[in-house]
């Protein structure tokens, strides 16, 4: 049964802080996003993964091969059959990223108030005096005073690998720059980062499409990430590219704002986009740092209101070595959370880190007790507010069926859907308890063969901040008939309590269809 709490703006007793949760099946209702990597790529650091919280993992272009990917995917595979833990994959594009070319990987040590050139010229070699970048337009797009951020690939900005250079002078394709501080650069790959500039390069590159459209479409990806977004034309010409891709047309496309230009667009970038990544890494070297928490509430606001997933990046860096974030990182998480964010996303700390496992684990830990503190009753409030009236009937009934839920004291909200959109709007409502989605295939034909949708619907939830996804079984006709209904409910229930979150007597709030009408009902389980 589902316990009540107190909310954050109650007067909360000392002592009860202390108190130990209860470890639930579920270990947060916010999801956790993984970045696979050197780190993270065995069966069983992956099978560690999925059972400490993720339900994604993102596979990132801007470093790796097609092949190397492909391995680290075979064994997502085998890790999810092992432990029967649904996962959804992400592709993160390269998109515009400036990069140092480092092609014999030696590192490089700059020593403050010495001067180096950046050059396109791809053929030098990396050194102390000139680093190589993949980019030919710089000489045009900076001017004397400018900063240039170098770091390590998913850098924080406070690492001694990390330097700060200013622009001192442009000769022709070359930048002249001092360097502000004493820095090695060591490891295998650099990005570049100017401030507050427009790089001239496609959202979606050559190489971008090239991955998508072999080792995406091999692989059916559920999401792109798109990297660097920085107008609704970005995502409406990536979506036409992924439309042009047999099944890809399914694939949920996630812009990225890491820049000023995407937080300038955003409004028009959220109609356009299936969800948001709040990219805070580069975003928060390119903000102000004192703007940077104004960009996260206003923006995962609008992801809320609009009900469209919300993903927050570079949130505990510091365990990319470290067993425990510090204080302020953990802190940031909780934040996170109560700000409405869906879902967090790892990169250095399950990519690279020392313990990506533990890092899940603490994080996910985090959330749930941020869960709990959730102002759930003003939130709904402010969401049919700002929905207005007349709602949509769907609407009104997936946020009947939350109200109904806390209501009535329910343990799980279960609802049945195809297309994924009914849950996607309980999730909106932002329900205490779990929503079981139950996925109803359905059949369909591209006028070669048959097959049934569903698989893409239901890892898309894995996404969503409180949805998790069953599948129904195909042999079930997908009409909303009294009976099949009857024993699809029961299949979820039997799932529900197979996996703790249903007990005996407790209350279950079902959202269904009835012949052509969408009812909400509230079921008091026997035994
Ligand atoms: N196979 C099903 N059996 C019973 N109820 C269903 C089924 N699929 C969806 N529903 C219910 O129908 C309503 C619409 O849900 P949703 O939009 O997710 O599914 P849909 O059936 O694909 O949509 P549409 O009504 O546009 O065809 C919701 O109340 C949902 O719970
Ligand atoms: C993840 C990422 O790309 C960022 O935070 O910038
Ligand atoms: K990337
Ligand atoms: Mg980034």
């Amino acid at each position: 049964m589902h316990v009540t709490h107190l909310l954050l703006e109650e007067p909360i007793r000392m002592a009860s802080i202390l108190e130990p949760s209860k470890s639930s099946f579920f270990p947060a209702m916010t999801k956790i996003v993984g970045t696979l990597g050197p780190k993270s790529r065995s069966v069983e650091v992956i099978s560690g993964c999925l059972k400490a919280g993720m339900s994604v993992a993102r596979f990132d272009f801007s470093w790796g091969d097609i092949d190397y990917h492909q391995e680290t995917l075979e064994n997502l595979k085998t890790a999810v059959k092992s432990t029967k833990k649904l996962c959804a994959v992400m592709l993160d594009t390269v998109g515009p990223e400036l990069q140092v070319v480092n092609k014999s990987e030696h590192s490089i040590s700059l020593e403050a108030n010495a001067v180096v050139v950046l050059t396109p010229d791809q053929d030098q070699e990396a050194t102390s005096k000139l680093l190589p970048i993949n980019y030919g337009g710089l000489s045009k797009a900076v001017k004397k005073g400018d900063t240039i951020f170098i770091g390590q690939y998913l850098f924080t900005g406070s690492e001694t690998t990390s330097v700060w250079l200013e622009v001192d002078e442009v000769k022709e394709k070359d930048v002249v720059c001092v360097i502000k501080n004493s820095a090695t650069l060591a490891g295998s790959l650099f990005t570049l980062h100017v401030s507050q500039i427009h790089i001239d390069l496609p959202t979606l590159t050559d190489k971008d499409k090239e991955v998508i459209s072999t080792w995406g479409v091999r692989n059916n990806i559920d999401f792109l990430s798109l990297s660097y977004t920085r107008h609704a034309e970005d995502v409406r010409h990536a979506r036409e590219y992924l439309s042009s891709l047999g099944d890809l047309n399914q694939t949920q496309i996630f812009a990225k704002i890491e820049n000023i230009e995407g937080l300038t667009h955003f409004d028009e970038i959220l109609q356009e986009a299936d969800g948001i990544i709040l990219s805070r890494g580069n975003l928060g070297i390119d903000l102000p740092p004192e703007k940077v928490f104004l960009f996260q509430k206003a923006a995962v606001y609008k992801c809320n209101m609009a009900g469209k997933p919300a993903v927050v990046t570079r949130v505990v860096d510091s365990m990319t070595d470290n067993l425990r974030p510090t204080r302020a990182e953990a802190t940031d998480v909780a934040n996170a959370v109560l700000d409405g964010s869906d879902s967090i996303l790892l990169g250095a700390e399950t990519l690279r880190g020392l313990y990506p496992v533990e890092t899940i684990s603490i994080v996910g830990k985090i959330c749930a007790e941020a869960e709990k503190v959730f102002n759930q009753d003003l939130y709904f409030k402010k969401t049919v507010k700002y929905v207005g009236e007349p709602m949509t009937h769907l609407e009104s009934i997936a946020s009947s069926a939350v109200r109904a839920a806390i209501k009535v004291k329910a343990s799980v909200i279960i609802v049945f859907t195809s297309t994924g959109r009914a849950a996607r709007l309980i999730a909106k409502y932002r329900p205490t308890m779990p929503v079981l989605s139950v996925v109803i295939p359905r059949l369909k034909t591209n006028q070669l063969k048959w097959s049934f949708t569903g698989a893409f619907e239901a890892r898309q939830s894995l996404i969503v901040r409180g949805l998790f996804p069953m599948l129904a079984d195909p042999r079930h006709p997908a009409e909303s008939t009294s009976a099949t209904n009857e024993t699809v409910l029961k299949v979820a229930l039997d799932h529900g309590k197979a996996s703790g979150v249903i007990k005996s007597h407790d209350r279950v709030v079902v959202c269904q269809k009835v012949g052509d009408a969408s009812v909400v009902k509230i079921i008091e389980l026997e035994d």
